[in-house]
C-alpha cells in the first residue's frame, strides 16, 4: 500500500491551497498558462501546506483538456510528495459510486475525495471501501461554507436534531472503524464561515480530520486546532485576484502564523 493521506496529512502545517483555475486570468495558451504557474506555485507552497484541493469543477469547464490538465497537475503534486485532495462532491446510488471511487480514490492511491451524503449510506460504503484500499481519505459534506446552507443542514427532525448533526453522527461511526492512529480515513467537511457549527461538529466528530473551505474569499478567518485543515482558494491561488507566486508565498505565510500561534493558557487556579 502507498503512504496513508491521513498520516501524511496530520503531520503537516494545517493549511490547504485551492486549486481553482480561471483562464481568463492567465496568458495564452491559458492551459499551459494555467499548468505551468500551478506547478511553480505548488513547488513554492509545498512545505506550508497540508494538501492541496483540486476543485474538479473549473476543470470540467475547460472540457477534456481541462479534466487531462487536472490529472497531470494531480500527478505533479504526487511526484513533490504533496497530500491531494479531489473536490468533486460525489454522491449517486452504490452501483455508480463504485465508478466514481474507481475514478478518483483508485485512480490516486493515498488521495482524498469530497462527497455528498444526501443518497445515504449505500451511496458511501464504496468510497469508504476504497479509501480503505487506496490509503485514501473521504471528506463527507457535513455543514458547507455557502450562505445557503441552513436551508437542508439545519432543518431538525422530529428529535429536534439538525440534519447536519445526524450526518455528523454517521461520520462519526464510520469514523471509529477507519481509524489510522490518530485520525480516520472517513473526515468531514464544515465551512470555515461557520465558526459556532464547528465547535459542535469537532465534538461530535472527535477521530475526523475537518477540511474548512471558506478562509478569506468568503469572509473565514483561520481557526486553530488539532485536525482543522485550513483551505483557501482564490486567496491562495490568485492573491490579490491575479497569479502571483511571491503574494501567495506571504499570504500563506501569514495564515500560518497564525494558524501555529499558540492558543493562550488559561489561569492557573492559585
Ligand atoms: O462547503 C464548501 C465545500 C467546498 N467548497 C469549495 O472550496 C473552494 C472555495 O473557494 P474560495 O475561492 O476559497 O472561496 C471552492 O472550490 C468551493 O467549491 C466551499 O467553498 N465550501
Amino acid at each position: 500500500m502507498n503512504s496513508e493521506f491521513v498520516e501524511e496529512v496530520g503531520a503537516r502545517p494545517p493549511l490547504v491551497l485551492g486549486v481553482d483555475p480561471r483562464p481568463a486570468l492567465h496568458g495564452n495558451p491559458p492551459l499551459e498558462s494555467i499548468r505551468r504557474y500551478t506547478l511553480e506555485l505548488l513547488e513554492a507552497l509545498a512545505p506550508k501546506l497540508c494538501a492541496v484541493k483540486f476543485q474538479a469543477a473549473f476543470f470540467e469547464a475547460l472540457g477534456a483538456p481541462g479534466f487531462a490538465l487536472m490529472h497531470q497537475l494531480i500527478s505533479g503534486a504526487r511526484v513533490i510528495s504533496l497530500p491531494v485532495i479531489i473536490d468533486a462532491k460525489r454522491g449517486d446510488i452504490g452501483s455508480t459510486a463504485e465508478a466514481y471511487a474507481r475514478a478518483y480514490l483508485e485512480a490516486y492511491p493515498g488521495s482524498a475525495l469530497t462527497v455528498n451524503p444526501y443518497l445515504g449510506s449505500d451511496a458511501l460504503e464504496p468510497f469508504f471501501q476504497a479509501a480503505q484500499q487506496s490509503g485514501g481519505a473521504v471528506f463527507v459534506l457535513v455543514k458547507t461554507s455557502n450562505p445557503g446552507s441552513g436551508l437542508f443542514q439545519d432543518v431538525q427532525g422530529s428529535d429536534g436534531k439538525p440534519l447536519y448533526r445526524r450526518v455528523a453522527e454517521y461520520v462519526a461511526a464510520q469514523a471509529e472503524a477507519q481509524r489510522v492512529g490518530q485520525w480516520s480515513r472517513v473526515a468531514a467537511v464544515v465551512g470555515a464561515t461557520y465558526p459556532t457549527h464547528l465547535e459542535e461538529l469537532r465534538g461530535l466528530m472527535p477521530h475526523s480530520l475537518l477540511l474548512l473551505p471558506g478562509l478569506g474569499a468568503q469572509g473565514g478567518t483561520p481557526v486553530r486546532g488539532a485536525g482543522l485543515l485550513n483551505a483557501a482558494s482564490r486567496a491562495l491561488y490568485y492573491p490579490g485576484g491575479q497569479p502571483d507566486i511571491p503574494r501567495a508565498v506571504q499570504q500563506a505565510e501569514a495564515y500560518l502564523q497564525e494558524l501555529q500561534t499558540p492558543l493562550p493558557q488559561p489561569d492557573l487556579p492559585q
